[in-house]
């Protein structure tokens, strides 16, 4: 069906540089895209070019080129970390080309084919929270940008769990006081009704979309054409799926736009508040409920815990003991940060059993990951042996008191040193912030010169384990010298240092 698609070997001449064609990845519907070389430096790049089937028509073929030339303008503008960067574009025998990174990984419709399951929700809302936030920049670029087609085979996922978008070969700007959009398209299932040439599509398309995507991500099942799912129909098909999840996908999906999330941020700002297990459903679209941003994974915002920049989270204040911002609202959960899985863990019905992601949160790894406790429940006896409820204060086998060992800190700042039993969690490190009411248990204002966050790290309790976990932080946690990756747990040891500018913590359990 294709022509003459490039062998390997075949060299290039870019408008910057020359690339050696390494292999065929895939092919789409009017295009190729190959791994190459870029000669001056030997680094890998993925080269698309628009390769019609010979069968298609002329005009087909002219449109096609349009939409190429279209994703390339659009990709080369622009820059985020879920997008592939573009280096290079030109024609070669007349067919439009872009160098563009390489990534490394698959497409969510090969991951869910290999699995053949639905996906644990916690992986899912991790990928919907960098989908939407790529959505999220395209929509407030300046015009916006409408993707239009979002669906499965169009998200990549690196093996450290980034998501890339590909395939701009539909989204176009979104062009006030045209009622209409001129040309169709979208996928069915995926896309909403706005969609179907009845009216221009606007930001609220992607919202459906997405919705359509994570749908088909949890349950397995490619979504209906313009159908919004019924209360109970995600659950059914998938155990880990929350209440309050299933709400924010029938949200997403309405077939009324209005009654959607009306901006990607504010869908983004759902799916944040279902990981952290403080979503309030009929708030869903109030921005006052709604953390802070998280990071942006591998390169993350500075502004979002910038000490000087950002409020403390709204949720924050409206619940004073919110559950842990990683935590899960899952009775038995699965730890949010893809940890191994908990024995207890209830897992979604279909089968075959869903795949354990690479870890949703985590760019390459860093730091020593983290690894399963030996012990899934309480503490042992001293006396007879038993092991016991996480919070069990008598043993259950002999009634002996149960002496639990203290976590402690030794601190040392340029300024002082100081020992911190760690008695209350979760204990929060970071610097404080009287304006919004913000006091962490370890307040390094007066000790780190500036290097910490307001919300840097925090050292979680579970069971007889500590957590440390940092926040996404500006300038970085280090654990015995190795600089952590944001929100991936480090289960600390007795003897780990813990550094933060010029603090030094060491963890010790007593
Ligand atoms: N930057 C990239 N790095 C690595 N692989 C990629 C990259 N871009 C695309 N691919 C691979 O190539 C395949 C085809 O890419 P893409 O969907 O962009 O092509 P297309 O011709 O526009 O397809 P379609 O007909 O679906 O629009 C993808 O499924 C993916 O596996």
């Amino acid at each position: 069906m294709f022509a003459d698609l490039l062998p390997d070997g075949t060299i290039l001449q870019g408008q910057r540089d020359q690339y050696r064609i390494l292999g065929l990845i895939g092919r789409g519907g009017m295009g190729a895209v190959y791994r190459c070389e870029r000669m001056s430096d030997g680094s890998t790049w993925a080269l698309k070019e628009m390769r019609p089937p010979v069968e298609a028509a002329p005009e087909e073929i002219a449109e096609n080129r349009k939409l190429f030339d279209q994703e390339s303008q659009l990709l080369q503008t622009l820059d985020h970390p879920n997008l592939p960067k573009v280096i290079d574009s030109f024609d070669q025998a007349g067919r439009p080309t872009l160098v563009m990174e390489f990534v490394q990984g698959k497409t969510l419709e090969d991951k869910q084919r290999e699995t053949n399951a639905p996906f644990f929700q916690r992986d899912v809302v991790n990928w919907g929270i960098q989908i939407a936030r790529v959505l999220n920049y395209l929509h407030t670029q300046n015009p916006p940008i409408i993707f239009r087609d979002m669906k499965p085979p169009n998200v990549m996922l690196t093996p450290e769990g980034i998501i890339k978008l590909i395939d701009f070969g539909v989204a176009r700007t979104y062009k006030t006081n045209k009622s209409k959009d001129t040309v169709a398209m979208g996928s069915a299932g995926y896309a909403p009704p706005e969609q179907y040439g009845k009216g221009q599509t606007d930001a609220r398309a992607d919202i459906y979309a997405l919705g359509a995507t994570l749908l088909h991500m949890l349950t397995n099942l490619p979504p209906v054409p313009l159908q919004t799912p019924k209360d109970g129909s995600l659950i059914r098909h998938n155990q880990s799926v929350t209440p309050e999840m299933e709400q924010v996908i029938i949200k997403a999906m309405a077939m009324d736009r209005d009654k959607r999330f009306q901006t990607m941020a504010s869908f983004e700002q759902a799916l944040l508040a279902v990981d952290r297990g403080v979503i309030v459903p009929d708030k869903l679209d109030d921005p006052t409920m709604m953390p802070t941003p998280a990071p942006v994974f591998n390169n993350p915002d500075p502004s979002w815990s910038n000490p000087n920049s950002n409020p403390a989270p709204a949720w924050g204040n409206q619940n004073p003991n919110p559950a842990p911002a990683w935590g899960n609202p899952n009775p038995n959960p699965a730890p949010a940060w893809g940890a191994p899985q908990q024995p207890n863990y209830q897992q979604p019905m279909a089968q075959p059993v869903p795949q354990q992601s690479v870890p949703s949160w985590a760019p390459p790894v860093q730091t020593p990951a983290w690894s399963p406790p030996p012990q899934a429940n309480g503490p042992i006896c001293d006396q007879c042996g038993r092991m016991n409820k996480p919070n069990a204060r008598f043993c259950a086998g002999c009634g002996a008191a149960i002496k639990r060992a203290v976590p402690k800190l030794v601190i040392t700042s340029p300024r002082a040193v100081w020992e911190l039993a760690l008695t209350h969690f979760p204990c929060r490190i970071g610097r404080r912030d009287p304006a919004q009411n913000h006091h962490p248990e370890i307040d390094l204002a007066e000790h780190d010169r500036g290097v910490a966050s307001r919300r840097h790290a925090v050292i979680e309790q579970q069971g007889d384990h500590h957590l440390l976990i940092d926040l996404g932080s500006i300038n970085g946690t280090s654990i015995n010298g190795v600089p952590m990756t944001a929100y991936q747990p480090h289960h600390l040891r007795p003897g780990d240092r813990i550094r933060i500018g010029d603090v030094e913590m060491v963890f010790s359990i007593e």
